[in-house]
């Protein structure tokens, strides 16, 4: 019998999303997995020997990058911040759509930057690397949420955080600035394992189906 294949999954919004086209896919958690009152975070799936684990968002990534899960769903946000050589994400899943932005105090914008800039974010990578490209020295404050209270409480004079509808910068006195990355959820697969274990390219093959069936439909 070969050891099962663990699939991470993240917690949150991206989730809901996911598990029709993971059903699509063939890959259906028990009904344990739907059980709010479970503290498990660990579960079978339906006619397969796959496990599936529910961790954080950016623990997806950290999963599947040290090999402990083989496949995993996460943002390429949490792609891109972390940059992990042995990750690769071959699938665009077409859902979790949003971006990743600057924001500032409406009415305090300026039009040159300060060679230097104290930023709020939960992206310190991808915040440094993008105020590096235009010449500016960032230092990131790290938040892990409502990063939005930052510059109205003098925490920092911007915050790079994920933008959907824009609703949350508007109702927190803030404006989009300039536009970083377009974000979508994709699929993920540590490297070695896709080269060692067929059952690795034979998800990305059922996954890379189910969105162009997806894609098709609509
Ligand atoms: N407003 C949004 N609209 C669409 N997609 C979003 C939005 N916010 C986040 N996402 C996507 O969903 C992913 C998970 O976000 P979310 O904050 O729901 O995760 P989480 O698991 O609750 O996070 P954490 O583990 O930090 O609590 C993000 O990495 C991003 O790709
Ligand atoms: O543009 P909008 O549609 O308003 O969405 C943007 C918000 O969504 C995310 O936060 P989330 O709700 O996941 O809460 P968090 O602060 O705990 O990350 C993100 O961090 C923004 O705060």
């Amino acid at each position: 019998m070969p050891t099962p294949l663990t699939f991470a999954v993240p917690k949150g919004r991206i989730l809901d999303e996911a598990l029709p086209l993971m059903a699509r896919a063939g890959v259906v958690p028990d009904a344990e997995f739907h059980d709010k009152k479970s503290r498990a975070l660990s579960f079978a799936c339906e006619n397969s020997d796959m496990r599936l684990i529910r961790v954080r968002a950016f623990d997806v990534a950290t999963f599947v990058a040290h090999g402990a899960a083989q496949v995993g769903i996460v943002g390429s946000d949490v792609v891109e911040e972390f940059n992990y050589p042995d990750l690769y994400a071959p699938v665009d899943l077409d859902i979790g759509h949003c971006h990743l932005s600057v924001a500032e105090i409406k009415g305090e914008q300026t039009d040159t930057l300060p060679s230097h800039l104290r930023v709020a974010s939960k992206y310190p990578n991808l915040t440094r690397r993008h105020f590096e490209k235009l010449g500016v020295q960032a230092e990131v404050v790290k938040l892990n949420g409502a990063m939005e209270l930052a510059p109205t409480l003098g925490l920092s004079s911007r915050i790079v955080d994920l933008v959907s509808t824009g609703r949350t910068l508007k109702e927190n006195g803030l404006i989009e600035t300039s536009k970083i990355l377009e974000i979508s959820a994709r699929l993920i697969v540590n490297r070695a394992a896709l080269k060692t274990d067929e059952r690795v390219a034979a998800l990305v093959d059922a996954f890379r189906a189910a969105v162009a069936r997806e894609k098709e439909a609509a």
